[in-house]
């Protein structure tokens, strides 16, 4: 990989589409003319409130209004972007998808969330993701100039294999837009992201929208980006603001030759793998 100087957009999703998307675009070019970023990520679902009936409304196919509005940021700005998720319409269906562009806006990735959160948490959060979305079904590692990013949302990461499977296939960054909540947030999203770096080696970032105490699911935020070791390069707290973070590429290759953990799994025992 190279130097990458990755900027985390934890955004304050609102009810209009339109403001998120001018918010988007504000918050992607500060990232690059304040922060230098070349790879910039945004939050799951940025353009509409996490809900079942926000993202029937906010459906739409490839090619829409905001998949054309991060191509053109891309090319525009030189920079790799992951572009969050949306709800996206395709086959008669809606998936929760990440669109991955390269610095001359072509589509390089998209990653359909593969875990959906249906989850009843006793005085806590309720949700039921796959009333209305499909999941995806494969696994989503992209080659871009800067390295090879893997790709996950939200509640893909609490499944340690698909990490891993995404550290096999050569993930040097791993990169999720989520949006954990006020129930499982304070409880997980720190010691996830943390693991998830430690056990595969990789960088680590997790892209949360702020909090918004208006909406009906109340996103945690406390974006991070976090180093092959566990460290946090950076952070933030619920509220909105743009988090960047230099991550070197020495850094990953010293913590794999120090602490040779993916070499030393022991393969003749056990073995992960990707059915077909
Ligand atoms: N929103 C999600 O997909 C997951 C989540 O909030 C959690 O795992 O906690």
């Amino acid at each position: 990989m190279k130097t990458v100087n990755l900027s985390v957009c934890q955004m304050m999703v609102v009810e209009n589409k339109e403001d998120n998307l001018k918010k988007a675009e504000s918050m992607i070019r500060r990232s690059v003319l304040e922060n230098k970023a070349n790879l910039v990520v945004l939050p799951e679902i940025f353009n509409g409130p996490y809900s079942i009936e926000a993202m029937q409304a906010t459906a739409e196919p490839e090619g829409g209004p905001t998949t054309q509005l991060l191509s053109r940021l891309a090319a525009e700005l030189n920079i790799v972007v992951v572009g969050g998720s949306i709800a996206e319409a395709a086959d008669d269906r809606i998936y929760n998808t990440a669109f991955i562009y390269n610095e001359v806006g072509e589509r390089v990735g998209r990653h359909r969330k593969m875990h959906l959160f249906d989850v009843n948490i006793v005085g806590g959060v309720s949700f039921q993701e796959s009333s209305i979305v499909a999941p995806g079904n494969d696994v989503t590692v992209v080659e871009t100039s800067l390295g090879k990013i893997g790709v996950a949302i939200c509640y893909d990461m609490r499944f340690p294999e698909l990490m891993r499977l995404m550290t096999l296939q050569g993930a040097e960054m791993i990169v999720v837009p989520a949006a954990f909540n006020t129930t499982t947030g304070p409880a997980h999203w720190k010691d996830t992201i943390k693991m998830r770096a430690v056990d595969n080696q990789v960088f680590f970032a997790a892209a949360s929208p702020a909090r918004n105490l208006a909406s009906d699911y109340h996103a945690y935020g406390f974006s991070q980006v976090v180093d092959p070791w566990g460290t946090v390069l950076a952070e933030t707290d619920e509220t909105e603001g743009i988090i960047t973070a230099t991550l070197n590429p020495q850094r990953l290759t010293a913590v794999r030759e120090q602490l040779p953990l993916l070499k030393h799994r022991r393969t003749d025992l056990y073995e992960l793998k990707e059915c077909q």
